[in-house]
């Protein structure tokens, strides 16, 4: 471990300074496309204008044959797209793969001051994010880039999940983590064969009543990844990082992908991948606070004045910490509500309702 007075610094000569805080910008939806994919590289430009992050994909979803040309789609789309108030992200390939290294030395040099984020699959420890600190630092100075490029961890394996406190602050640049639901429970030897989402076998029923143990027994579909969610939450807001669900992988399944989407949202994730262009729309739903939430929140600040007592609204009392949980939505909401003037108008409706 670097001491602390050593961790703010750069890890290469003439390598940007690391940022103290991560920036808060809109990351409600991750938009995944193959940038080899010339239908989806057709996408970009109007995309740019639906989403908050747009999300290069060069690991898994890309064959190996393709790893190369979704490497310089990448570079192309970076070059020649003005992105707007989107971000550009990328998923380079794991670490122990063979591209991983000639992906960072790709992208740096040639998009490194357009690439906001790198997301890191497969982070088992703060080994895999120390790594990749240094080699961007160097990849940095080398290309003269003014600002550091943050770095995101995939929690997918059992012992990134273990691992998941010291993952989050392992660096300056750790910029958020996303659950990968789909390595994860191949990891654990979990028997699901899905990409996130529930389980029909995962349940509780209610106890029996009377001799006949199979009479009116209700059963209710459990969340299995309301734990490892939760823990990620936890590992994130403890180092001053974000926390994302992740993919949902039945794109038809728009219900079942809003009810997952929006346990994560209550938990404290601020965004969701979407696989599909049909799941933007549900990511930046969810994980924008509701105009009647926006509103409530904001009355309970005003009503509580100085933020210390007690006031009782509609019948709930409300006190120190009320209004602290109410602080967090009403942020966000002026946080959305700065970059996206249709929500601004829905928020400032429901304030005249
Ligand atoms: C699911 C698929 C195959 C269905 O693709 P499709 O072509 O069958 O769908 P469609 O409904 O027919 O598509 C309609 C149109 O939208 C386009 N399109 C379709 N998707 C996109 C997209 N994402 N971005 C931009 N455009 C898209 C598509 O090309 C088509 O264009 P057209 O109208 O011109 O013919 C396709 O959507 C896809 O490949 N999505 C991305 C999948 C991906 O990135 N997977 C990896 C992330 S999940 C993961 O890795 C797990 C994790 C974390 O690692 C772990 O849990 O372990
Ligand atoms: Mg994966």
């Amino acid at each position: 471990m670097r001491s602390p007075k050593d961790f703010f610094r750069p890890l290469a000569l003439g390598a940007p300074q690391p940022v103290r805080e991560i920036p808060f910008r809109p990351s409600r939806a991750l938009h995944f496309f193959d940038p080899g994919n010339p239908k989806m590289a057709a996408k970009v430009p109007d995309l740019v204008t639906q989403v908050d992050v747009l999300v290069g994909n060069l690991e898994d979803a890309i064959p190996a044959d393709r790893k190369e040309v979704a490497r310089e789609g990448l570079v192309e789309i970076g070059k020649n797209t003005d992105f707007g108030d989107a971000q550009l992200w990328t998923r380079m390939n794991s670490l122990d793969s063979p591209w991983a290294l000639d992906d960072l030395l790709t992208l740096v040099p040639a998009i490194g001051h357009k690439l906001d984020v790198v997301i890191v699959p497969k982070v088992e420890g703060a080994q895999d994010i120390h790594y990749v600190d240094r080699l961007l630092a160097q990849l940095e100075a080398k290309a003269g880039l003014e600002r550091p490029i943050l770095v995101h961890a995939i929690l997918e394996t059992a012992t990134g999940v273990a691992n998941v406190e010291e993952i989050a602050g392992a660096s300056p640049r750790m910029q958020g983590i996303s659950l990968g639901p789909a390595d994860l429970a191949a990891s654990r030897r979990m028997k699901t064969t899905r990409v996130g989402g529930g389980h029909p076998g995962y349940l509780v029923r209610t106890d029996p009543v009377g001799e006949d143990i199979t009479a009116g027994r209700q059963t209710y579909q459990q969340d299995l990844w309301h734990y490892t969610v939760a823990r990620m939450v936890d590992a994130c807001a403890a180092n001053g990082i974000l926390p994302y669900y992740g993919p949902f992988g039945d794109i038809r399944d728009t219900v079942g992908c809003e009810d997952q989407f929006r346990n994560a949202f209550l938990l404290g994730c601020v965004g969701a991948w979407s696989l599909h262009p049909a799941q933007i729309k549900i990511a930046k739903k969810v994980f924008s606070p509701s105009p009647e939430d926006v509103a409530w929140a904001r009355r309970v600040i005003r009503e509580m004045g100085d933020g210390t007592g007690t006031v009782m609204i509609d019948g709930k009392m409300q006190d120190d910490a009320t209004v602290k949980q109410c602080r967090v939505v009403a942020e966000l909401a002026d946080q959305l509500a700065a970059r996206d003037p249709e929500l601004a108008e829905a928020y400032a409706q429901a304030q005249k309702d």
